[in-house]
């Protein structure tokens, strides 16, 4: 099986996103991490574009030492001398010179006719070669070009030393198809075309940079130019995770690898979007936050029964822990019961029934069930775990705009008895509150309090949200009723419960399943 080169140009095209700027101490932070995914190449900037990206490409280069480190230049001395600067004391420098090759940019764009671009090309990369032992040359906007000029300037390029070529569908116009071909074409009729390596450099602005850089890979491509979580210039590059992926999984199509360590993606996405402050969209493949989440109920079945009925990547393979069974409108049993299991319920087949159907008729009002939700509803369904809760009997309060308000409570415990107590407090909840404080056994102090409507009109739900610490332990609650103080309450005794939960190390905060 044949290897592909992965050249990472997050660290260049990836800039060249609307909006971001990586200073130094990024990308260096991003380059070492690239050296760990194990890319093969990295560009790390545009060394002529400031003294700063000069500054940033030049430390990058010190320091990465099992990935090629390289730059962009124009087909220009002070580009090139500007790359050098920055390179020169590379172990192998290795230089990406470009210049565009298609009617429009040539016309318009560079005011050159075609043979002033020939000249230019080949000046660049001879003057290039002077200096770096390996050059990259690069055909800007390749794939809009005339296939018959494309062939000529490669192979005087090759001539001229060039020892890698790109064919860069700079604006994301080709299709799989189309691209394969060019690269089947250049192969066939560029005589000198076996001294070069060539390249596949994808934008995504029809959404197909990953399709075409693999229909590359398909027809002999050698390398592979990407971004982490695709960012780049508009709508982005082809994205490095996606092709490696697609590598991987479809082994036995494309008969290709590469070099990296596929376990290092999540972490390097991560990273990047961290220091880009681009988020990576949640149904993206791969590295997206639901690439591994499973929301209905015959997928969460299947999944539980067999991984492979609805997993052709498994989360491990790309450094994400495990997957995720997320509860919501569209789960079924199997799954709810696996979850409640999780946490440490075992209940009878009819109290599973019992607490499903409250769960499905909440899941119909909230975009996203919790953990406290179910917690709640089985607390309210008294289905206890190994450990014993206490459970909000009743509550009655009194509030008056010329009164002190109280609160009276009735709690079931542990042991199944009824307890009373009444207090009062200089609001409703505090009311509620200081009730609380003295019937259950522990001090505890309460550090947040929120409210939130589940659903909307005067129906709502309230939801009620506390954060509680007690010696040291902090420790969120949530209860939901269709009364504001009602849900203050079970939100309180909730968080307890999960205290005493904590206390007996059934550590359900920790459960992912
Ligand atoms: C497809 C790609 O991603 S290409 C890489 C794009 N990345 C960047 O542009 C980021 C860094 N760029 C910059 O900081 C600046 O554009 C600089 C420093 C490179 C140049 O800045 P300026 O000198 O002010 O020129 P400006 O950017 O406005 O225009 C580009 C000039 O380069 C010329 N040019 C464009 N490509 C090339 C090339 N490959 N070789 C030679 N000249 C080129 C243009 O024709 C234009 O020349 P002109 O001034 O004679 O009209
Ligand atoms: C500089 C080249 C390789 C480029 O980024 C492009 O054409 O998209
Ligand atoms: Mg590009």
């Amino acid at each position: 099986m044949r290897t592909v080169d992965i050249l990472d140009t997050t660290l260049r095209d990836g800039e060249q996103t609307a909006g971001v700027n990586l200073n130094t101490e990024e990308k260096i932070e991003i380059a070492k991490r690239l050296e760990k995914l194990g890319v093969d190449v990295m560009e790390a900037g545009f060394p002529a574009a400031s003294k700063g990206d000069l500054e940033a490409v030049r430390k990058v280069a010190s320091i990465v030492k099992n990935s090629s480190v390289t730059a962009l230049a124009r087909s220009n001395k002070s580009d090139i001398d500007a790359a050098w600067e920055a390179l020169k004391n590379s172990a192998e420098p290795r230089l990406h010179v470009f210049i565009a090759t298609s009617p429009i940019h040539m016309t318009y764009k560079l005011k050159k006719t075609p043979d002033q671009v020939v000249e230019a090309a080949v000046q660049s990369v001879r003057y290039a070669r002077k200096k770096f032992s390996v050059v990259q040359w690069s055909a800007e906007d390749a794939c809009r070009s005339d296939l018959l000029f494309l062939t000529r300037i490669v192979e005087k390029v090759i001539d001229a030393g060039a020892k890698v070529i790109n064919i860069p569908d700079t604006v994301g116009f080709i299709n799989p198809e189309e691209y394969g071909k060019i690269f089947t074409y250049l192969r066939e009729n560029v005589p000198n075309i076996d001294r070069a390596i060539l390249s596949a450099h994808c934008h995504d602005d029809l959404g197909m940079a990953v399709a075409n850089s693999l229909s590359a890979i398909e027809n002999g491509a050698d390398q592979v130019e990407c971004t982490i979580n695709g960012i780049g210039e508009r709508a982005g590059n082809a994205s490095l995770e996606e092709i490696a992926v697609a590598l991987a999984i479809r082994e036995d199509f494309y008969q290709a690898k590469t070099n990296l360590k596929l376990n290092e993606i999540s972490r390097t996405s991560q990273l990047v979007s961290r220091l880009t402050g681009i988020a990576v969209p949640p149904n993206k493949a791969v590295v997206g936050k639901n690439a591994f989440a499973h929301e209905s109920g015959i997928h969460q079945d299947g999944v539980l029964k067999e991984k492979s009925t609805y997993e052709i990547i498994t989360p491990e393979l790309v450094g994400v822990p495990s997957n995720q069974l997320v509860l919501g409108k569209h789960s079924g049993r199997h799954a709810f019961k696996n979850y409640l299991s999780k946490l440490g319920f075992h209940p009878d087949e009819n109290k599973v029934n019992n607490v499903f159907e409250e769960f499905k008729k909440l899941a119909d009002r909230k975009k996203e069930m919790t953990e406290e939700d179910i917690l709640a509803l089985l607390i309210d369904h008294r289905i206890q775990p190994e450990v014993p809760l206490y459970h909000l009997k009743d509550i009655q309060v009194n509030y008056g705009t010329n009164q002190i308000p109280t609160a009276t409570l009735r709690l079931l415990t542990p042991e199944g008895k009824l307890i009373q107590d009444a207090a009062t407090g200089s609001g409703s909840v505090e009311a509620i509150y200081n009730t609380l404080g003295k019937m259950l056994p522990s001090t505890l102090k309460l550090i947040d309090y929120r409210i939130q409507s589940v659903g909307a009109g005067r129906d709502a739900l309230a939801q009620v949200f506390v954060q509680i610490v007690c010696d040291g332990n902090e420790i969120n609650g949530s209860g939901t009723a269709q009364d504001v103080l009602e849900a203050s309450a079970k939100a309180y005794v909730h968080a307890f419960n999960k205290l005493q939960l904590h206390s007996e190390k059934v550590n359900y905060e920790k459960v992912s399943i």
